[in-house]
């Protein structure tokens, strides 16, 4: 057995993030992290080098190249929220309603990242509610997001049926508005989750009640790599820092028509002969999403950073 108190060098996942504090893993050993100097670049789901400083503190010398990055940002400043993601399901449900803002937000964030984007309808026992939102959430679908519907609470052994072989051997971040199911979901997906939040919630020192914080959870059982991440909900959901030319890609129905513009550096706005707007025009691509798109247009070009 090593001497605890050896400076040790460890390669770890960040399965936790609290302000500046991180909660590392390497090999089933939890260590509270700092970062060198005032650095707060590091996001859950990052590979990072450790040295040791106790049994069980350490400091992070290094962020390994990531994959993906999904973050998002206000005016002033970016939000880390996941790095090394494969893959993002947006929970959306009957009751309450949804916001469709949302979902399209974190569907152009996902894009955006190069991360597949998936939808789940939780609540499908909820009758009353089931057929318009189904009608809302099939806007989705035809743009080729897969949709999943299951009941968390009515039916949770089909619900696991059919999300675990989605998320064997990826790396999944569960977002969706307050509600909607989530943290249902992830109690089934992640056996003892309740457990292991006290556990980073103890060690992070965020306060009893404190679920506000991203967390990950590593499930080699599914397969190698496999990880659920789950995020607070939120209300907002800010893309300042996606570029013009990153959104109209990120808005996939827009492909087809990207490149038959009258001006090579249309905007899609109200410019002549834009096949965009003609294609919003004749109901091709949704007047909802365009409209959006106008507004991730607008706030790209509010940045203060
Ligand atoms: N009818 C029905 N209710 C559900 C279902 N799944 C979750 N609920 C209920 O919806 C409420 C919210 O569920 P949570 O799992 O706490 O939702 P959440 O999205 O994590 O919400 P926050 O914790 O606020 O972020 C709870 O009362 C659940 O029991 C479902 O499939 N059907
Ligand atoms: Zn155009």
């Amino acid at each position: 057995m090593n001497n605890p108190k050896l400076q040790q060098k460890l390669t770890a996942t960040i399965i936790a993030a609290h302000g500046r504090h991180y909660l590392a893993e390497a090999d089933g050993r939890k260590l509270q992290c700092v970062t060198r100097g005032k650095k707060t670049n590091v996001a859950v789901g990052d590979i990072v080098q450790i040295t040791t400083t106790s049994n069980d503190q350490g400091v992070i010398d290094k962020i390994e190249e990531r994959s993906t990055l999904l973050y998002r940002s206000d005016q002033y400043k970016s939000k880390l929220l996941a790095a090394n993601l494969t893959q993002l399901f947006i929970v959306v449900a009957t009751e309450p309603g949804f916001a469709d803002d949302l979902v399209s937000r974190s569907l152009v964030a996902a894009e955006a990242a190069g991360i597949k984007a998936h939808l789940i309808l939780n609540k499908t026992d909820v009758a009353a509610a089931l057929p318009r939102t189904r009608e809302r959430v099939a806007a989705y679908g035809s743009l080729g997001y897969p949709v999943h519907e299951v009941s968390a609470t009515a039916r949770p052994e089909e619900a696991v049926q059919i999300l675990q072989p989605l998320m064997a051997g990826q790396s999944s971040i569960l977002i969706g508005q307050s509600g909607m199911g989530k943290s249902s979901l992830i109690n089934l997906l992640v056996p003892d989750a309740d457990i292991a939040v006290r556990e980073i919630s103890a060690a992070l020192d965020t306060g009893k009640h404190t679920t506000t914080f991203t967390r990950l959870y590593q499930l080699p059982e599914l397969g190698a790599g496999t990880a659920i991440i789950d995020s607070p909900g939120f209300q907002e959901f800010g893309l300042y820092h996606l570029t013009e030319g990153m959104l109209e890609r990120a808005f996939v129905e827009f492909a087809p028509y990207l490149g038959h513009c009258k001006f090579y550096n249309c905007r899609h706005l109200i410019e002549p002969q834009c096949a965009v707007l003609e294609a919003v025009a004749e109901g091709k691509i949704a007047r909802m999403r365009h409209t959006l798109y106008g507004q991730l247009l607008h706030e790209s070009s509010q940045t203060l950073y």
